[in-house]
């Protein structure tokens, strides 16, 4: 099974993001032929303030009902290439709160998978930036998992990363690959994207695919930056793709055979006593 990671360069205008990931979703599929696209964290909208968000956001439609611009569209690109389109994630209309929600469709256009993201990144980074995702966005509760091609993918979003008992949760539940999308910042990422990336691969034997932002974008009249580096990694924790500086997209095949030597050699699972 093939993977590619579309790394985007999304603003606050909605429309141009959506056209930005069709045609990057096209280029790939005509040159790698993916069975699965992924994209990054909040590809609708990045940055912008409050207001932006807002606008952005979306109400979910129950299974098998009409949604917003961003879920039709989605549907329309699993539909148009013929493959699983992992939407990194959207901003989803809750009602009191905005969630950051994952949606999983199958070549035929149907949802197979939501997930609300369930760290918040409340922190200051390195440059005195602050960040409160929990003003604007509730936390998710549930671990999600789904099959496509017999592979069975778990899913995360961005900080989340950072909390590997999710990870293992997830290998546990019987995760094979696991999605990282993300908006990771420069300063952090800079420091601890791959080694993060990496870490949760080895750990958890999984692979980690991970589409990120890239670039600069706006918020509250300051530039920020998003570190990019989209890549995907092995259960052994090499990474066998990686995007350059830019917008693109790269690709990688999944392999069972390799989950299951790497897993039968070394039993780590089996090996745990304290947690
Ligand atoms: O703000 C939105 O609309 C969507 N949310 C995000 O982009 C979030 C919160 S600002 N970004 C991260 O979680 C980056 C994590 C990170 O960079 C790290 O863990 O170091």
């Amino acid at each position: 099974m093939r993977v590619s990671v579309i790394q985007m360069n999304q603003g606050s205008d909605k429309a141009a993001n959506i056209a930005a990931a069709e045609r990057l979703i096209a280029a790939a599929a005509e040159s790698d032929r993916p069975h699965l696209v992924s994209l990054p964290e909040t590809w609708t909208n990045l940055g912008g303030g409050r207001d932006a968000r807002m606008r952005a956001a979306e109400i979910l439609p129950d299974p098998g009902g009409e949604g917003g611009p961003a879920y039709e569209a989605m549907r329309a690109i699993a539909r148009r290439h013929e493959v699983f389109v992992h939407g990194g994630s959207i901003i989803e209309d809750g009602g009191e709160k905005l969630f950051n929600t994952t949606l999983v469709f199958d070549p035929e256009g149907a949802e197979i998978a939501r997930y609300r993201k369930i760290h918040l990144f409340d922190i200051t980074a390195p440059d005195g930036t602050g960040y409160r995702e929990s003003a604007l966005y509730g936390g998710g509760d549930r671990l999600v998992t789904f099959t496509a091609h017999g592979i069975t993918f778990g899913l995360t979003i961005c900080y989340d990363m950072r909390f590997p008992e999710q990870y293992l949760a997830l290998r546990r539940a019987g995760a094979e690959a696991i999605l990282v999308p993300s908006n990771f910042t420069l300063q952090t990422g800079k420091d601890h994207w791959e080694v993060l990336l990496r870490a949760r691969a080895i750990e958890t034997q999984c692979w980690i695919i991970a589409a990120a932002s890239w670039g600069q974008y706006e918020e509250r009249g300051a530039q920020r930056s998003v570190y990019g580096h989209s890549l995907i990694a092995d259960p052994w924790g090499h990474v066998v793709a990686k995007a350059s500086d830019g917008v693109g997209f790269s690709t990688a095949r999944i392999e069972p055979a390799v989950t299951e030597r790497v897993r039968r050699d070394m039993p780590v699972l089996e090996h745990r006593r304290l947690a």
